[in-house]
């Protein structure tokens, strides 16, 4: 057990990219507690799809040792936290976990949305915070326009920042004297009951689920029995330890320090995030303030294309879920799709991830629908239903209105590109709420609905903008506008899996924009194809997809067997990855693709 005043526990904020994982790789070399043979590069990014995609999803934990220049033994606590918008209840939570921050910036960019977004969690949870700015060895470097603009627009103290190289090892040092220097000893009553936070928890293999946890007041010892105060379950803690980063056990964790336990805990969905663990008998009486629980906000469906992988699919789904309990999950069935899954996410790339994981790390192929939000339907009887799934919607002559989620972005973005970022903003139907300069960046924040952005919105302002704008958004609440559900037919068919919310005036560009995406997407058959979209019982847009006139094995005249099957097969081959809907063939991207909009 370490003293209080020996301990400083810290996070890490920043935009995506100005360098965290690389400043966290650079203070656990420099202080010797990882050997060098064993240094990787980020090392606290554990999972491969991290690594790959070079973003941090779970927050991560490291204990450091530090002799301080004053001659004294500190112990920092490091929770690493993700920097994308869909993990932003992640940085939260494990803000309240610590004292203080280092706030990195990328020194030959400056503040970014992202930056801001964190920081002002960070200001929030009461952090001491220690201004960081990184990439000092490029020759872009501007330590003091970027000073300047910290204190500009976060409105912190910026004279002090330090000048950092994580690739060099350049002002190392004298970010961990800042540490033990300037941000404070965490609090706690050694003498009091158990008080612990519980942090984060995921599955492991071998030892179950493992929770983080950071202790307020009390000991946790090996041994004991807690109870989580939530819902009054017991547990016997039979391990206790610390992250160096591999886990090291230990017999007990006091006041300040930031450690885990396992206690034979089968699935995640059974230790809460927020909750307070304290002594089974004799323990604290009022809980720590809880944190709200992770709300999925995008919800799509996912198929196995081939269906004889389904019950594979739901088992790659529950051992997900058992990891994330953020990510959620009901069966659904599709007349088009057959049996699948509608899933819940935290966001687009908390999407994307998850398909991943399930392609690459359970080798399924899968059909992902269009995403959507949670609609508010209120029905002319006073119901309200919420509403995941557009096929869902229920009969428009009994629905009275639809409320919808809206966001509030806030986008940075150079000068030059100002013009088409409002274009883009105002195409989907954002409302400009505030517009500032920092230097020759514009900060603008619209008021915008949430199913406009969920799509592709950020693709194309990286797009408009060359990769120079910044995103980050909150959600504000809902509110009514003219919704309706435009499906898609395809051969006469509805294909539900294509069915979309849209805006009723826009209804009809999007009719035609997916019918002449699908005519494109859908390969030409034996048979002509009348591709329409509608709302209700009424056709808004069509296109027809002509026959296919020659036969493919036609030009092998004579009777070469062989090359007819070898063609045969191919044709097989290129099929595999379509599915039927009726007679007509749909290649798995077209669900993806025909969404996606040109504005
Ligand atoms: N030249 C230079 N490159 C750096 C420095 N620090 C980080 N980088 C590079 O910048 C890129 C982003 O660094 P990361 O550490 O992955 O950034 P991050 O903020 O952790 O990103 P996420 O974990 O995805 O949020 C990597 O290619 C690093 O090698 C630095 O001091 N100098």
């Amino acid at each position: 057990m370490t003293d209080l005043a020996h301990i400083r526990n810290f996070s890490i904020v920043a935009h995506i990219d100005h360098g965290k994982s690389t400043l966290a790789d650079r203070l656990i070399q420099e202080t010797g507690t990882v050997k060098d043979r064993d240094m990787k590069e980020q090392l606290l990014d554990s999972m491969d799809i991290e690594r790959e995609r070079g973003i941090t999803i779970k927050a991560n934990t490291v204990r450091i040792d530090y002799t301080a220049d004053n001659g004294e033994q500190y112990v920092l606590n490091l929770i690493d936290t993700p920097g994308h918008v869909d993990f932003a209840y992640e940085v939260s939570r494990s803000m309240r976990a610590v004292e203080g921050s280092l706030l990195v910036v990328d020194s030959t960019q400056g503040v970014e949305a992202q930056t801001l977004a964190n920081v002002y969690q960070a200001i929030d949870a009461d952090h001491d915070i220690v201004p960081v700015l990184n990439k000092i060895d490029l020759p872009a470097s501007d330590c003091d326009r970027v000073a300047e603009q910290i204190e500009d627009v976060i409105g912190i103290d910026a004279s002090e920042a330090i000048q950092v190289s994580a690739k060099t090892g350049q002002g190392i040092h004298e970010t961990l004297e800042a540490i033990v220097t300037h941000l404070p000893a965490p609090k706690g009553n050694l003498d009091a009951p158990l008080k612990a936070m519980l942090v984060d928890s995921w599955y492991d293999a071998y030892l179950g689920v493992i929770v983080l946890v950071r202790i307020m007041d009390g000991t946790l010892k090996k041994g004991m029995r807690v109870k989580f105060m939530s819902n009054n379950t017991l547990h016997h803690v039979d391990r206790v330890g610390v992250f160096r980063p591999e886990m090291e056990m230990v017999d007990s964790l006091g006041p300040g320090e930031i450690g885990f336990l396992t206690a034979s805990i089968k699935q995640v969905r059974d230790t809460r995030v927020g909750d307070t663990i304290t002594n089974d008998r004799n323990g604290a009486e009022i809980a720590l303030d809880g944190f709200k629980p992770a709300q999925p906000v995008v919800f799509c469906g996912l198929f196995p294309v081939d269906s004889s992988e389904f019950e594979d699919l739901r088992d790659a789904i529950d051992k997900l879920a058992l990891n994330d309990a953020s990510f959620s999950f009901e069966m659904e069935t599709s007349a088009a799709l057959g049996f699948g899954f509608r899933c819940g996410f935290l966001g687009l790339l908390h999407l994307e991830v998850i398909r991943d994981r399930i392609e690459r790390e359970y080798d399924i192929e899968l059909i992902t629908t269009a995403p959507s939000v949670i609609y508010h339907v209120f029905m002319k009887d006073g119901e309200m239903i919420e509403l995941h799934n557009p096929a869902d919607m229920p009969d428009p002559s009994k629905v009275d209105h639809i409320e919808e989620p809206r966001i509030k972005a806030t986008i940075l973005v150079p000068d030059e590109f100002l013009g088409d970022v409002l274009k883009l903003c105002q195409d989907r139907r954002g409302i400009q709420m505030d517009l500032t300069y920092a230097g020759s960046r514009a900060m603008v924040v619209y008021d915008l609905p949430l199913n406009e952005v969920v799509f592709d919105f950020y693709d194309r302002l990286k797009s408009v903008t060359k990769g120079y704008a910044s995103f980050d958004y909150q959600m504000t609440g809902y509110t009514e506008d003219a919704l309706v559900k435009m499906s898609v037919l395809v051969n006469d068919e509805p294909v539900d899996a294509l069915s979309t919310m849209v805006h009723r005036d826009r209804a009809e560009m999007r009719g035609r924009a997916m019918c002449e995406k699908l005519k494109d997407l859908i390969p030409r058959h034996m048979f002509k194809i009348p591709i329409q979209a509608a709302i209700g019982g009424k056709v808004i847009a069509r296109e027809t997809l002509s026959a296919l006139r020659k036969d493919v094995t036609a030009k092998c005249y004579g009777g070469d067997a062989t090359r007819k099957r070898k063609l045969l097969d191919k044709q097989k081959a290129g099929k595999k990855k379509m599915r039927q809907f009726g007679k007509v063939d749909i290649p798995q991207e077209a669900f993806i693709s025909a969404l996606k909009m040109d504005s």
